[in-house]
C-alpha cells in the first residue's frame, strides 16, 4: 500500500469531526470514481457522495471522514492502495496542512488535462464545435505576489479549511526573489506584529524605477498602528523589503521613501513576433491587483490581442481594468480605449501613468462599480471589449451587453467557473457566439480555473 498522505499532527486535525455520527467509524476505503470542481476526489458510499481531499480518480484509497452532512460527506485521504498513474509525491513539506495548493498530488499534465476538462464542461451545450485550447505555466516558482497572514505569533499562510496560521518556511510556488525576501524579513516582522493580534499583509515582487529587483511589503487592518510604529519597521525591513502601504481607519498611508514598483505593459504582438514595450512600464503597490503569474499575464494579453486585432478606428471597452493590464496594450496596437473599473487607487494611478505618455492619450479610465447597473454607462459606440471581472462575475454588464447594438466582438477572462457559465448562458441567449475558448494555468498547483473566451455577433439592426 503506497502510503502518501500522514494524518496531520497539527492542532485543527486532532479535533473530533464535526457532525460526525457517534459510533460512526470514520476510516474506511473508498473507491475515487471523478474529481469535483474543487480538485477533490469523489466516491459514492452506500449512494451518497463522499468529496475526498488527495484523493484521484480511478485510485482505491483509504479514508477518513471529517464532516457528515445530509446530502454529502467530506473526507482526507490518509493512505492510497492503488495509485493513479499521475501521481506524484508533493514539493511542498507542509502540502498537507496549507490551504494554498490543492493539486501537488497530481503531476502537472494531469492538472492540465483537469483544468481543460472543466473549461470544456463550462461551455457544453453552449459550443460544443469549439476546440478547448490550454496555456501551460512553469509548474513552480510562477507567483510574483503573495498574501500573508500574521496571527497569534504565527506568520504565513492560512490552514486547510481553517483560520490557523501555518508559518511560513518556504513556498515553491512563489519565485524565488519573493520567497527569500519573506524569509528575510521574519524576523523583524514578527518582532514588529507582536503588539497586534491580526493582519493581513500583501508582498509583492516587480522592479523599480532603476530596474533593480525589489519586494514590496502592504499591511491591513490594525498592524498600521502609528507612523512613528510603520517608521521603525519601514527601517527595520529596508533594504530586503520596501514597507509600501498601510490602511488604516482614516485611510491610507504611505511611508514617504517607499516607490511604487513597476509593472511591465510589454508583449508580443502575434504577426510578427516582435516584443512591443512601447507603452513602457506602469507603476504598483503591494495590495493592489496584478495578475499573480506574470509570465502567463503576458501571454493572456498577447492571447487578447490576437482574437481582437484592435487598430486605429477601434473604441474598445476595457471592463474591470485594474491598473491598465489590457488597456495599455490594446491601446499601444492603435485602438482607443474606454477602461472602467471601482478601484479608486489603481484608475488613479493608471490616468497619472497614461497622462505621462506623449500626444493625445488614448485611454480615458473611469471609475466605475459594474455590479451596480445604475453606474454601468456603456461608452458609445464601442465595437470591442474586454471584460475581466473579479469571482463574483458580470452578470449585470452582461445583460446589457447581451443585446447591444454596436459591440461585436469580446473576450471574456474568468477566474471562476461558475459565474463565466451563468455570463455565457446570457451573452449566448442574446445572440453572441463562442469561437474560442483556453484554460489558462494561471494557478498551477491549485484548483483555480482561468478561462480565456472570444464571443462574436453579427450587428444588430
Ligand atoms: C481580475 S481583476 C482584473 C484587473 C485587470 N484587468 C488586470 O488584468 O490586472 C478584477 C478587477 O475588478 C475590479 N472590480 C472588483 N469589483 C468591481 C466592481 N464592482 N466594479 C468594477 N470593478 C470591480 C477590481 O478592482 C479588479 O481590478
Amino acid at each position: 500500500m503506497a502510503r502518501i498522505f500522514k494524518p496531520s499532527k497539527g492542532k485543527s486535525s486532532s479535533k473530533k469531526p464535526r457532525n460526525h455520527r457517534a459510533g460512526a467509524t470514520s476510516q474506511r476505503d473508498f473507491e475515487v470514481l471523478r474529481y469535483a470542481d474543487d480538485g477533490r476526489g469523489i466516491a459514492i458510499d452506500n449512494g451518497k457522495v463522499v468529496f475526498i481531499d488527495g484523493a484521484l480518480p480511478g485510485e482505491k484509497v483509504h479514508a477518513e471522514l471529517i464532516k457528515t452532512g445530509k446530502r454529502f460527506d467530506e473526507a482526507r485521504c490518509l493512505s492510497v492502495h492503488s495509485p493513479s498513474p499521475l501521481r506524484v509525491e508533493p514539493t511542498c513539506g507542509v502540502y498537507q496542512h496549507c490551504g494554498g495548493c490543492q493539486l501537488q498530488h497530481l503531476n502537472y499534465r494531469g492538472q492540465l488535462e483537469y483544468k481543460q476538462q472543466r473549461l470544456k464542461k463550462i461551455i457544453a451545450g453552449i459550443a460544443d464545435d469549439v476546440a478547448v485550447g490550454a496555456m501551460p505555466s512553469t509548474a513552480f516558482g510562477y507567483r510574483h505576489r503573495a498574501r500573508l497572514s500574521y496571527r497569534l505569533g504565527h506568520l504565513g499562510f492560512r490552514r486547510r479549511a481553517s483560520h490557523e496560521v501555518e508559518n511560513f518556511v518556504q513556498c515553491p510556488v512563489l519565485m524565488p526573489e519573493l520567497e527569500g525576501a519573506i524569509d528575510a524579513v521574519r524576523g523583524p516582522l514578527l518582532a514588529a506584529l507582536k503588539p497586534s493580534k491580526s493582519a493581513e499583509l500583501h508582498f509583492a515582487l516587480g522592479t523599480t524605477a532603476t530596474g533593480e529587483v525589489a519586494v514590496g511589503l502592504s499591511l491591513e487592518d490594525q498592524a498600521a498602528r502609528t507612523s512613528t510604529w510603520c517608521m521603525a519597521l519601514a527601517k527595520a525591513l529596508a533594504p530586503a523589503v520596501m514597507l509600501q502601504r498601510v490602511s488604516s481607519v482614516g485611510g491610507e498611508w504611505c511611508h514617504p521613501e517607499a516607490m511604487p514598483l513597476n509593472y511591465d505593459f510589454s508583449f508580443r504582438h502575434a504577426d510578427t513576433d516582435e516584443a512591443d514595450s512601447s507603452q513602457g512600464r506602469g507603476e504598483f503597490f503591494a495590495g493592489d491587483f496584478t495578475q499573480v503569474n506574470p509570465a502567463i499575464n503576458q501571454r493572456v494579453v498577447e492571447q487578447c490581442l490576437s482574437w481582437l486585432k484592435p487598430q486605429a478606428g477601434d473604441l474598445i471597452a476595457d471592463f474591470f481594468c485594474g491598473l491598465g493590464n489590457f488597456s495599455f496594450p490594446l491601446a499601444q496596437c492603435g485602438a482607443r480605449v474606454v477602461a472602467m473599473d471601482a478601484g479608486a487607487a489603481m484608475i488613479e494611478r493608471a490616468r497619472q501613468v497614461s497622462a505621462r505618455y506623449p500626444g493625445e492619450p488614448a485611454i480615458n479610465f473611469h471609475l466605475a462599480d459594474l455590479f451596480d447597473e445604475g453606474q454601468i454607462a456603456l461608452p458609445k459606440g464601442i465595437n470591442k471589449a474586454v471584460l475581466d471581472p473579479p469571482r463574483a462575475g458580470a452578470k449585470a454588464l452582461c445583460q446589457r451587453l447581451a443585446g447591444h447594438k454596436t459591440l461585436l466582438e469580446i473576450v471574456y477572462i474568468s477566474c471562476d467557473p461558475a459565474t463565466l457559465a451563468r455570463d455565457l448562458v446570457t451573452l449566448t441567449e442574446g445572440g453572441w457566439r463562442v469561437q474560442g475558448a483556453i484554460s489558462v494555468d494561471m494557478f498551477p498547483q491549485t484548483h483555480h480555473l482561468e478561462s480565456m473566451v472570444y464571443l462574436t455577433r453579427s450587428g444588430l439592426k
